[in-house]
């Protein structure tokens, strides 16, 4: 494929080096400082996006507008989900989006999912969800946080809501708490706790390159598919 990589930071060089070693193409490497994304991007069969919350949006008007595929991953935009999906459909673009691209968080959100099903008759157990990354990180709580709260609450009737660094937990909230240290690639813990035993799910990122090997196979995904929006559920099915 022919690849423009749409912020080239820690993600975008990650993708450049190993979408290289794949074999790919890297046409563009489009940084704050570069304003090519204003000009046509020519030649390309995929954009790669791993930007910040306040400028993805107006990165996917811009590659859409071009009917370039959308591969992103910046999170702590998807307030503004129903607009970008509307974009997509208007433009008869292709889009992929995933808080979290690796394998494994796939994986643990499905048990996730599972055990909130599990645990839904068994009001004797409480949830939270802890999440711990790098210092740099702009948004808090994460994405991939914030994908599992609302995943546990679509699977769970005793959770209607998130509520993120909160004191007094009302009925109905699930908690999510982030904390940022060091140079954490991405940890996201899901608690369920009682009087008699707890119960934890938990993924540890060792590094980012699930993140980055799973962006750059759902770009060999999107390239072949009709136009619509994609998610980490559609590159993985799993059977349950
Ligand atoms: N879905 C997933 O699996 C993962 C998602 N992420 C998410 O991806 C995003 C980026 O993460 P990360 O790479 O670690 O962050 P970085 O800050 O390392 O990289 C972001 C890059 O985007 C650049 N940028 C900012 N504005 C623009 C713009 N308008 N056009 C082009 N580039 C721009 C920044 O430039 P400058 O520094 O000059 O501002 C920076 O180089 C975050 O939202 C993070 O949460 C991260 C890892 C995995
Ligand atoms: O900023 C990061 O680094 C990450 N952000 C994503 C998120 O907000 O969930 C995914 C991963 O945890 C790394």
């Amino acid at each position: 494929m022919r690849i423009a990589i749409i912020g080239y930071g820690k993600m975008g060089q990650l993708i450049e080096k190993l979408a290289t070693e794949k074999g790919h193409e890297i046409v563009y490497k489009i940084d704050s400082h570069n304003t090519k994304l204003t000009a046509n991007l020519e030649n390309i069969d995929v954009a790669i996006e791993f930007t910040h919350p306040e400028i993805a949006v107006s990165n996917y008007k811009k590659l859409a507008g071009q009917n370039i595929p959308i591969v992103t991953g910046t999170t702590g935009w998807t307030d503004n989900f129903d607009e970008v999906e509307k974009l997509i459909q208007d433009t008869g673009n292709r889009f992929f989006y995933a808080s979290n691209f690796s394998i494994g968080v796939h994986l643990a959100m499905a048990t996730s999912n599972y055990l909130a099903k599990l645990t839904e008759n068994f009001p004797e157990y409480s949830v939270r969800i802890d999440e711990w990354h790098h210092t740099a990180k702009k948004d808090a709580p994460s994405g991939t946080a914030l994908s599992f709260g609302r995943e546990i609450i679509n699977n769970h009737k005793g959770y209607k809501k998130i509520s993120t660094e909160p004191t007094d937990i009302q009925e109905g909230e699930l908690p999510i708490y982030a904390y940022r240290e060091n140079d954490i690639p991405g940890t996201h813990q899901i608690k369920y706790d009682s009087e008699i035993d707890s119960i934890i799910l938990r993924h540890e990122a060792k590094n980012r390159q699930g993140f980055a090997l799973g962006a750059i196979k759902a770009a060999e995904f999107l390239v072949n598919q009709k136009p619509g929006v994609y998610t980490m559920n559609d590159l993985i099915k799993l059977p349950l």
